[in-house]
C-alpha cells in the first residue's frame, strides 16, 4: 500500500536488508512499503532514464551519486511509459531542481507514480555493504507508525528473489507496434520486446530501419510475418535462465541465418541459444561509466551498463556451437565479465551493455552500424 505525499521529508523511513542490516532515513517519493533486490548504480547523471528502464523491474536502486534530482523530471527523457524500479534510495535529494526542461521535482514524480523511496541514507556505506555481501533482497518502510524490526525483516525475507524470476512478460508491450524509419526506409527489423528501452528502436529508426516491436510472447512465425531483414532481441528484467521461449525463438532465427543483434538480456539469450550458461554476478554492473574492450578492434569504450547476470563463455578460445563458431567479442575491463558475443559463421552478435546510451556515453553507437552492415551484407 502506498499513499502519495507532498512534504514527506519529515516522515521517517527505514531500509531493511535481508541480512539484517538496517539504515534509517526519511521518506522520499511515496510513503508506504516496498520490496525488491537492492542494487547500486554508479551513474552520476541520467536518473530519469534509470528509473524508467524496464530492466529495473523489481529492483530497489541505490544511487552512489550523493545528490540526486538536481535536474528535476522532464517530459522527454523517460525510456518507457512509467517508472519501473520498485524502490529508490538517495542520500541528499535536490530541494530545488534546476533545468530549463524540468517540469516537476523527482520527489513529486516518485510520489505520483507510487514509488516508495528513502533519503538521508549513507549510500556509500550501503554500497560498500552490497559490494562485500552481494546484491540481496531489501525492504523500504515509511510512515509514522512503522512495524518493529523483526516484522520488517521477516517481510523482506518473504519477498521473491531475483534468481529464477521470469519478468519480461510483465514489462513488455502486449501489442505489436511500428517505429517508422527516419528518412528513406532501408531495412525492416523485427524487435522482440523483453523490456525494451525507448531509445533502442529510435537508434535503429535514425539509420533508416523500420522497427516492428513485437511482444515477448512472439513466435518465430510472428517474427517472419514482418518479413524482416534483421531480428533484434532487447534488454529486459529477470533471470535469463528463465527465458526459454526467447531462446527457442532465437534458435529459429539463427537456423534461418537472418542477421541478428541482441542487447543485454538479448546477449544472455544469445549465450543460451549457443549452449553457454548464465550466472548471477555478485553485485552486477550498473552505471554509465564502465570500461569495455571491443576485442575485434582492440578499442576501449566507456559504456552504460545495467546487468546482474552474465554469460559464462570462454574468453580465450573460439567455441564450437550448434550454430557454428562463436567467440567473446567484448569484455569488461573492471572484472573480465563477458560483455559481447559474435558468431563467426553466421551474421549474429550481441552485447551485454547499452549502445543506445540512454543515459550514457555514445562510444558504442557503432554497434547499430554493425547491425546495418550485417543486413547490407545479406542483401549483397
Ligand atoms: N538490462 C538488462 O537487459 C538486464 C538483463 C538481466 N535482467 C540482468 O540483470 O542481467
Amino acid at each position: 500500500m502506498t499513499t502519495s505525499t507532498r512534504g514527506a521529508a519529515k516522515v521517517p523511513a527505514v531500509l531493511v536488508l535481508e541480512d539484517g542490516r538496517i539504515f534509517r532515513g526519511r521518506a522520499y517519493g511515496a510513503v508506504g512499503e516496498t520490496f525488491g533486490e537492492a542494487v547500486f548504480s554508479t551513474g552520476m547523471t541520467g536518473y530519469q532514464e534509470t528509473l524508467t528502464d524496464p530492466s529495473y523491474h523489481r529492483q530497489v536502486v541505490v544511487m552512489t551519486a550523493p545528490h540526486v534530482g538536481n535536474t528535476g523530471v522532464n517530459d522527454e527523457d523517460a525510456e518507457s511509459r512509467r517508472i519501473w524500479v520498485s524502490g529508490y534510495v538517495v542520500r541528499d535529494p535536490a530541494r530545488v531542481p534546476s533545468s530549463w526542461r524540468s517540469r516537476r521535482t523527482l520527489d513529486e514524480e516518485l510520489a505520483a507514480q507510487g514509488v516508495v523511496g528513502i533519503s538521508g541514507v549513507d549510500t556509500r556505506a550501503l554500497t560498500r555493504h552490497l559490494r562485500e555481501r552481494g546484491a540481496m533482497r531489501v525492504g523500504i518502510f515509511s510512515g509514522n507508525a512503522l512495524p518493529d524490526e523483526g516484522t520488517m525483516l521477516a517481510e523482506v525475507r518473504q519477498a521473491p528473489e531475483m534468481k529464477g524470476a521470469d519478468l519480461s512478460a510483465e514489462v513488455a508491450t502486449k501489442e505489436a507496434y511500428v517505429v517508422p524509419a527516419q528518412g528513406e526506409k532501408k531495412f525492416t527489423v523485427a524487435a522482440v520486446d523483453l523490456g525494451i528501452k525507448g531509445m533502442t528502436p529510435y537508434r535503429m529508426a535514425e539509420r533508416g530501419i523500420e522497427v516492428h516491436v513485437l511482444p515477448a510472447t512472439a513466435t518465430v512465425d510472428d517474427v517472419y510475418a514482418v518479413d524482416p531483414d534483421g531480428v533484434f532481441f532487447s534488454n529486459g528484467p529477470g533471470d535469463p535462465a528463465t527465458a526459454d521461449h526467447a531462446v527457442s525463438v532465437m534458435r529459429g532465427v539463427l537456423e534461418r541465418g537472418t542477421p541478428l543483434f541482441g542487447i543485454c538480456f538479448g546477449n544472455q539469450i544469445l549465450g543460451r541459444a549457443l549452449g553457454f550458461g548464465t550466472y548471477k554476478l555478485k553485485y552486477g554492473h550498473r552505471g554509465i561509466n564502465q570500461p569495455v574492450q571491443d576485442r575485434t578492434t582492440g578499442k576501449v569504450e566507456v559504456t552504460a551498463h545495467n546487468h546482474g547476470f552474465a554469460v559464462d563463455a570462454p574468453l580465450d578460445k573460439v567455441s564450437d556451437t550448434p550454430f557454428g563458431r562463436a567467440e567473446v567479442s567484448h569484455v569488461c575491463l573492471n572484472d573480465n565479465v563477458v560483455e559481447g558475443l559474435q558468431l563467426l559463421d553466421k551474421p549474429a552478435f550481441s552485447v551485454q551493455y547499452h549502445p543506445e546510451a540512454a543515459a550514457g556515453p555514445h562510444d558504442a553507437a557503432y554497434l547499430f552500424d554493425r547491425f546495418v552492415s550485417l543486413m547490407e551484407g545479406q542483401r549483397a
